[in-house]
């Protein structure tokens, strides 16, 4: 379990963590979402004590970092894939981690075949290796000591769609087997297929935090017609609140059935119509961090009255 109480970090005047507090739960894997500099990172390193908190506390296992008795052997951290020692070959990082664990040689091999590395590939420099590589490495090492928790930010990021899809795989595993995985990304669609629970973060603050079901329950419905303002104005008149998405579709706050009554009794032709949930995550991260958004031309409140 990983537990953040009232954490704050302060860069000068400037708040970056602002009384953020969440539980990882075992058994689960905890999304951890926010755009570019909403503070994700700076509470990960805060978690494993790379970053002093400025007031607050963050705990894994009950314990704060560095009063875990064996971290290498609690938590598995991948922070940053590409701040692995270049001139060094994924077998030798593995190693010297293992070494400095206590951990036998099998455990490197069996690392390597875990996330999928060749020897061949495992003995090359990381220097050499593309991100998707690293990122696997940097998994690797995080699973080594056969930890409880995962710590892993931004874990998805430079993985093909077949590496996401076996990322996916093994964090499920992780969790069903009982252990606590918190991931951050800016991969909204990944999050939402594998997250259990969600923590929304945005300038700092936290914006919403639940299980991913009762984030995305009562998202609405997705609609669409060749014209999405007429539709919308259609379904204003009949009193239900309308919203412009990103994508062109209007996301009606009614079920599925009174919002086509509404289009076909205005006759309105309609390209689709179906539950939110597939838009609703990306939806409700786009409109919770409206105010921290960086591009401003993601206008959702109003916008098609
Ligand atoms: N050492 C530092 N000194 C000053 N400001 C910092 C420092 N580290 C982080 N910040 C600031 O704190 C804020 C949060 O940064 P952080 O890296 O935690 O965001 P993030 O959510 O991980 O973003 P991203 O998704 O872009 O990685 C940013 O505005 C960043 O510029």
């Amino acid at each position: 379990m990983i537990t953040v109480h009232s954490l704050t970090k302060k860069y000068g005047g400037f708040t970056a963590v602002d009384d953020v507090s969440f539980t990882a739960h075992p058994g689960r894997v905890t999304g951890f979402l926010g755009p570019n500099g909403a503070g994700k990172s700076t509470t990960m390193r805060i978690m494993v004590g790379l970053t002093d908190p400025g007031s607050g506390d963050a705990r894994i296992l009950g314990h704060r970092f560095a009063d875990l008795p064996d971290p290498g052997r609690e938590v598995g951290v991948l922070l940053d894939a590409s701040a692995q020692h270049a001139g060094r070959t994924g077998r030798e990082i593995l190693t010297i981690a293992a070494r400095t664990m206590g951990l036998p040689r099998t455990r490197v091999d069996a690392m390597l075949e875990r996330v999928s590395l060749t020897p061949e590939e495992a003995g090359r420099r990381v220097r050499n290796y593309s991100l998707g590589m690293r990122q696997r490495l940097g998994i690797a090492t995080a699973l080594l000591g056969d930890p409880e928790v995962l710590i892993l930010d931004e874990p998805a990021n430079g993985l093909d769609p077949a590496g996401i899809r076996w990322m996916r795989d093994l964090l499920r595993g992780f969790a069903d087997d009982g252990g606590t995985v918190l991931l951050s990304s800016h991969l909204l669609h990944e999050i939402e297929v594998i997250a259990d629970d969600l923590v929304v973060i945005g300038n700092g603050r936290i914006v919403a935090h639940g299980t991913k079901d009762e984030l995305l329950a009562g998202a609405g419905t997705l609609v669409r017609a060749a014209h999405g303002p007429t539709l919308a104005a259609a379904l204003h008149a009949d009193g239900i609140t309308a919203t412009a998405t990103t994508g062109g579709a209007v996301l009606a706050e009614a079920d599925l059935a009174h919002v086509g009554r509404v289009a076909f009794e205005a006759g309105i032709p309609l390209i689709e119509l179906r539950p939110a949930d597939g838009a609703g995550l990306e939806e409700m991260f786009l409109a919770l961090t409206a105010e921290s958004q960086r591009d401003s031309a993601i206008e959702l409140e109003g916008a098609v009255a």
